[in-house]
């Protein structure tokens, strides 16, 4: 049997297990049995706490389908929430090391079962071998993509994870499954991509909607959230404290220069035991 905790951030959800009870078994395999909504426990993504030579601690991030991810922002606030309460960091701020890079954290406020977690989400990257080159060899930003002979036009960057974002004046489930199936795995994405329906509100709210590679469509996207964020702010004037209202709830994403400080919900579902087989 393998004890395990199930939060969420926002809505998006996670089982999370601690690295030392997870002895011989298969992260990926694992992942897709826990992460299964009838068979498993159900889940957008697995957790792995682990240590880490280089940070207070290492998040390692599973996808439903058990790929490995390399960040996860709504993730990493529960992360965040697990390690503290159970004493594992003895600090409010400390950093965690991931597959994007060491992120710094910090516990806002907390009770037993929900911890406001702010996390600096560091700067987009451009320049990314999974992000396409364009023509002008600079930044993927206002492309032409054809999916299924219609053109759309998007923006790719790497924050934490491969974001793709489309900026509509409506967003809805059906566009979201249809077109972020279709770019999810576009060959012009040599690792697939996350895919962000955005609207912009007005000038300190945005509307977010997530199709999530590994996953499909989630109630929340935090990296893909906070992308969207700094793309209102540099195409259509945002101002540098934007609200993102997702189907989950809100996040607050704050910019400070190039980065991205994500402030947002962690909450404690249920604790159990899987009886792994
Ligand atoms: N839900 C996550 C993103 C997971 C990204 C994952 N789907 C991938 O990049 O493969 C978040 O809150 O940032």
């Amino acid at each position: 049997m393998l004890r395990f905790e199930k939060y969420q951030g926002t809505g998006n959800d996670f089982v999370i297990f601690e690295m030392s009870e997870l002895d011989g078994l298969q992260h990926s395999l694992l992942a897709q049995k826990v992460c299964n909504r009838r068979f498993g426990i159900g889940a957008d993504g697995m957790i792995v706490v682990a240590p880490s030579k280089v940070a207070t601690m290492q998040m390692i991030f599973y996808n439903a389908d058990g790929s490995i991810a390399t960040m996860c922002g709504n993730g990493i606030r529960c992360f965040a929430k697990y390690a503290t309460d159970h004493e594992l960091v003895k600090t409010k701020v400390f950093t965690v090391e991931t597959l994007a890079g060491i992120l710094t954290l910090e516990i806002i406020e907390s009770d037993d079962l929900t911890s406001l977690v702010r996390v600096n989400m560091g700067s987009a990257i451009y320049q990314h071998e999974s992000v396409p080159l364009p023509g002008d060899g600079d930044k993927f930003i206002n492309q032409m993509l054809e999916v299924d002979g219609v053109p759309y036009t998007v923006s790719s960057l790497v924050m934490g994870t491969i974001h793709t974002v489309l900026f509509m004046d409506n967003i809805d489930e059906e566009a979201a499954a249809r077109i972020g199936a279709a770019i999810e795995n576009h060959p012009l994405y040599p690792n697939k991509t996350n895919v962000n329906l955005c609207k912009v509100v007005d000038s300190k709210n945005i509307d977010v909607l997530t199709w999530e590679k590994g996953v499909g469509i989630t109630l929340a996207c935090g990296t893909g959230s906070a992308a969207c964020a700094l793309l209102s702010q540099d195409l259509y004037d945002c101002e540098t404290s934007v609200t993102v209202h997702v189907k989950g709830g809100n996040l607050l994403m704050e910019r400070v220069g190039e980065e991205i400080y994500m402030t947002g919900p962690a909450t404690l579902i249920c604790k159990g035991q899987y009886l792994y087989n």
